[in-house]
């Protein structure tokens, strides 16, 4: 983009040269002549003293008040196209406007009122200027961007250029903005904004793949998965799918169900919309956190099995109403009423309604597998299913190298030895491991303490293993069908058991 000088060419012809000059140039310019002939002043003589000699077409993009200005809507030309710019201003325009962006410190530049710069596509060069509000829009502040170009590009610039605008400004846009985690708010009823259904903190979480403890092979599954989703727009406008993924996180608590949906979100960079499931009323009620969520986010809900009591047969209780335990203080169970049904989660997941919002991923966590309607959780609604396991060798390496800052030790192999038969969570290693930064003991003291903890866990499952079976302490998991207990973990792509990774 470039900007052009007014100044010099006003000041050295004046107004009876623009004149006579104008038109001609105009009209008759031909590609190669100079961007600034094309200049603004030059453009609106032409145009209000000998309009049919005017080749230019222009465009207003006009500002609108009600829209949110930090999310990205339909409807936000003006915000995309100010982004767009603002690149390109902030390098070659002379007079500029600086606001403070809504999200992060810095400031989004603007042209000031009568500034313009020019932008080149496809060797066609167009013009932006910034037009002050309209006398009977000044109450509202209505401003628009204007775009001229010669009438002889038109399709170009309609067809592609303020497509590729948009595309590039949302990207801007999208760049600067903070990540947000959104939870749901209580009461819905008289609900129609995002703000009134969504509360929202800022979403600052250090995990990464990096720091995931996990075998390394099926992490890698999971980063190509989000990949292919991520690039595969094309995909599911072909196969005429919603462009949505759903995984399934399984397994015992602190396994690092939730820690994996802070990884996924830091790595496609994407908002979360966390939905407390027990506190949503009705299908109606879901349907509007679901239309009030925006793009490039991860939809979570936890402990999906606790939240509702959607294990029933399809048939018979997807229809009524469910009854969610509440505890209160003092432990006293309190029962409400909630009219979410199985198939209104279900629409939610996939419903009509679920496809007008693209690149969105939805994650359902569970400790209890074995529980769910297998409708929930059938292939195409949940597309990934991934076993969050006890840890292995792998995992424990990642985490000592996290807390401990060591790649290798000889206290691990022993440590590698005890994990192959002993079940003990990523939560529970850690604890150990922090033990350095409470005491400031160094990677021997805590990997002792890990090693005796191991030790304590392997003696006990003796024991269990001498009850008489039933008496044995219960798994965790819940999954009921050992692939934990003989630490296999499962990354199932297609609800079947097709990979398996040695733990
Ligand atoms: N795989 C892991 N990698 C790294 N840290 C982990 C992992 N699993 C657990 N942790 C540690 O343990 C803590 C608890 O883990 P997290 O809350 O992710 O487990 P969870 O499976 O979601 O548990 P729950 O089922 O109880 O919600 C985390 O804050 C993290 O410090």
């Amino acid at each position: 983009m470039t900007t052009m000088d007014q100044g010099w060419l006003a000041s050295n012809i004046g107004s009876s040269g623009w004149f006579l000059l104008a038109p001609l140039l105009a009209a008759y310019a031909p590609r190669g002549l100079p961007k600034m002939y094309f200049n603004l002043h030059l453009r609106w003589h032409v145009r209000r003293l000998l309009p049919f000699l005017d080749p230019f077409v222009t465009i207003d993009i006009v500002s609108k008040p009600d829209i949110y200005i930090d999310r990205i809507k339909s409807s936000d030309a003006y915000e995309e196209v100010k982004a767009y710019l603002s690149a390109g201003c902030s390098r070659d325009a002379r007079e500029l406007r600086a606001e403070g962006a809504l999200e992060g410190d810095g400031f989004i530049l603007s042209l000031r009122e009568g500034q313009e710069v020019a932008d080149e596509f496809h060797g066609v060069t167009v013009w932006w200027s910034s037009v002050p509000p309209e006398k009977e829009d000044r109450v509202g502040q209505l401003r628009s961007l204007r775009l001229t170009f010669h009438q002889r590009h038109r399709e170009l610039i309609v067809d592609e250029y303020l497509p590729h605008v948009r595309r590039s400004g949302r990207t801007v846009l999208f760049r600067n903005r903070r990540r947000r985690l959104y939870t749901n708010k209580k009461s819905l009823e008289y609900a129609s904004t995002r703000d009134e259904v969504w509360s929202y903190v800022d979403f600052k979480h250090p995990t990464t793949f990096d720091t995931l403890a996990m075998h390394p092979d099926k992490k890698t599954k999971i980063m190509d998965d989000l990949d292919d989703f991520r690039n595969n727009k094309d995909y599911y406008n072909r196969i005429g799918k919603a462009w949505k993924r759903g995984y399934l996180l399984y397994g015992p608590p602190g396994t690092g169900k939730s820690t994996m949906i802070a990884a996924m979100a830091n790595y496609l960079d994407y908002d979360i919309y966390d939905i407390e499931l027990t506190m949503v009323r009705s299908n109606n009620d879901l349907r509007k956190l679901l239309i009030e969520t925006t793009g490039k986010s991860i939809i979570v809900i936890e402990d999906i099995d606790c939240s509702l009591d959607l294990t029933g047969q399809r048939g018979t209780s997807e229809d009524l109403p469910v009854h969610i335990d509440i505890p209160t203080l003092n432990n006293k169970k309190r029962k409400r009423t909630s009219e979410v049904t199985l198939s209104g989660l279900l629409n939610f997941i996939d419903g009509i309604w679920s496809a007008h919002i693209d690149q969105q991923i939805i994650v359902f966590t569970t400790n209890y597998v074995d529980k769910l309607d297998p409708a929930l959780i059938r292939r195409g609604r949940m597309d990934l299913h991934v076993e969050m396991s006890y840890c292995c060798f792998e995992a424990f390496k990642t985490l000592a190298k996290n807390y401990l800052g060591v790649n290798k030790h000889p206290l691990f192999d022993t440590v590698k030895e005890l994990l192959q038969t002993v079940e003990i969570t990523p939560a529970d290693v850690a604890e150990c491991l922090m033990t350095s930064e409470r005491t400031d003991h160094g990677a021997d003291a805590c990997l002792e303490c890990l090693i005796n903890e191991l030790k304590k866990k392997a003696s006990k499952m003796e024991k269990d293993k001498e009850k008489p079976e039933g008496e044995a302490a219960g798994k965790a998991n819940g999954k009921g069908n050992g692939d934990m207990a003989n630490g296999r973990g499962v990354l199932d792509d297609d609800g079947d058991s097709s990979d398996e990774y040695e733990y």
